[in-house]
């Protein structure tokens, strides 16, 4: 099991997942763009673990290479994926075994000219060699049933077409299930259906995680989804985890600047940190990320110190990880006094340690 993001409740167990140190850059053109850098951290049988962070941030590139499916153009240039202990080979073209992946859009994954019964008895099929054709389909009816769908022998002999949104995520969890997966990546799987469908689809991923024991990662820009579904929670900026831990202790102490910037756009949580305020500016061009924090242009609490070297994700209590250079032990004796009267009081002091 790799350090990274351990806490009481895991001690003694393996991780079903173990990221260590995964780099990931862009390949082709020069220079290369480091745009996954350092990420480590494990998933565990049962546990939903949330990853989080704006457009851009590595989020999704982060599940392509635990899925094994890097897309043209970028490769992976450091570090390990093991699941089920065994490691994963991000340059193939194909899931692993015991690995399933639900996409934001479901029209992109499946198959418009084949029936969804089909779809899914064919996913089965790949599971379980040797099972008869009658057998497979008998088996899909009962997925769908099991992933909530009204008549599920008529819908078995439907194309996607004839599906709203919401039905094509359940087929498309459907066929995620039907491989009978010990890892399930859900990679913004609400985000193009209506207010109204989200819940009753994050309800059924949750209860599917549940029951089957499954270690799931979610990958959503989305902090309110993402951390009333997620036990443990990793904010990403810009290619960098920069703050992990158990869920409620991040809603309850946001230690990084931007956990805070994030949690102070959703109006239920802005109160308790002192108001409703939009995080300033945008994330900076990777190809013109300087040595330290990435995140410094836009904080009020940065110092030159910010931006001058490293900032390492260094291991707090109870599973906590931050990168800040207010938490990292180095700090100079006089942070507090140079960081601004307004931001200290905006964002709760300085240096806290
Ligand atoms: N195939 C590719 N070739 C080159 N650059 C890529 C490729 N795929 C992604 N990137 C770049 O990698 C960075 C991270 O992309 P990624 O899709 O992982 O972000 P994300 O956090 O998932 O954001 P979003 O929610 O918008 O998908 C972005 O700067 C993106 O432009």
């Amino acid at each position: 099991m790799s350090e990274h993001n351990q806490n009481i409740a895991h001690v003694g167990r393996r991780p079903v997942v173990s990221v260590t140190d995964l780099g990931i850059e862009t390949c082709g053109h020069d220079p290369h763009v480091q745009l996954v850098d350092g990420v480590s951290f494990d998933v565990f049988a049962g546990e939903m673990v949330g990853l989080v962070g704006e457009s851009g941030s590595g989020k999704s590139l982060t599940g392509s290479a635990l899925a094994g499916l890097l897309p043209d153009g970028v490769r992976q240039n450091a570090g390990t994926i093991t699941i089920g202990g065994q490691v994963v080979d991000t340059s193939a073209t194909a899931c692993p075994d015991g690995v399933s992946v639900i996409f934001q859009n479901p029209m992109t994954s499946l198959n418009p000219s084949m029936r969804i019964g089909d779809q899914i008895a064919e996913a089965v099929r790949i599971r379980h060699r040797g099972i008869s054709r009658g057998d497979a389909k008998r088996r899909a009816v009962e997925i769908l049933d099991r992933v909530e769908m009204n008549r599920p022998a008529e819908r078995a002999k439907q194309y996607p077409f004839e599906f709203s949104g919401g039905m094509r995520q359940r087929a498309m969890i459907g066929i995620a299930i039907a491989r009978e997966p010990q890892v399930l990546i859900a990679d913004e799987p609400t985000t193009a259906l209506d207010v109204t469908v989200q819940k009753s689809v994050m309800d059924l991923i949750d209860r599917l995680r549940t029951e089957m024991g499954l270690a799931a990662l979610l990958i959503s820009h989305d902090l309110g989804v993402v951390s009333e579904r997620s036990d443990r929670m990793m904010v990403m900026y810009a290619g960098q985890l920069v703050d992990t831990g158990p869920t409620e202790a991040m809603l309850g102490d946001p230690l990084h600047p931007y956990l805070e910037g994030l949690l102070r756009c959703i109006p239920e949580r802005a109160m308790e940190l002192g108001g409703l305020q939009p995080l300033p500016g945008s994330v900076l061009a990777l190809a013109e990320a300087g040595p330290g924090c990435r995140f410094a242009p836009r904080c009020a609490l940065r110092i030159p110190e910010c931006e001058a070297q490293p900032i390492p994700l260094r291991p707090m209590a109870d599973g906590r990880q931050v990168r800040c250079i207010r938490r990292d032990g180095t700090l100079p004796d006089d942070l507090n006094a140079r960081i601004p009267v307004a931001a200290q009081a905006n964002f709760g002091g300085g240096n806290d340690d």
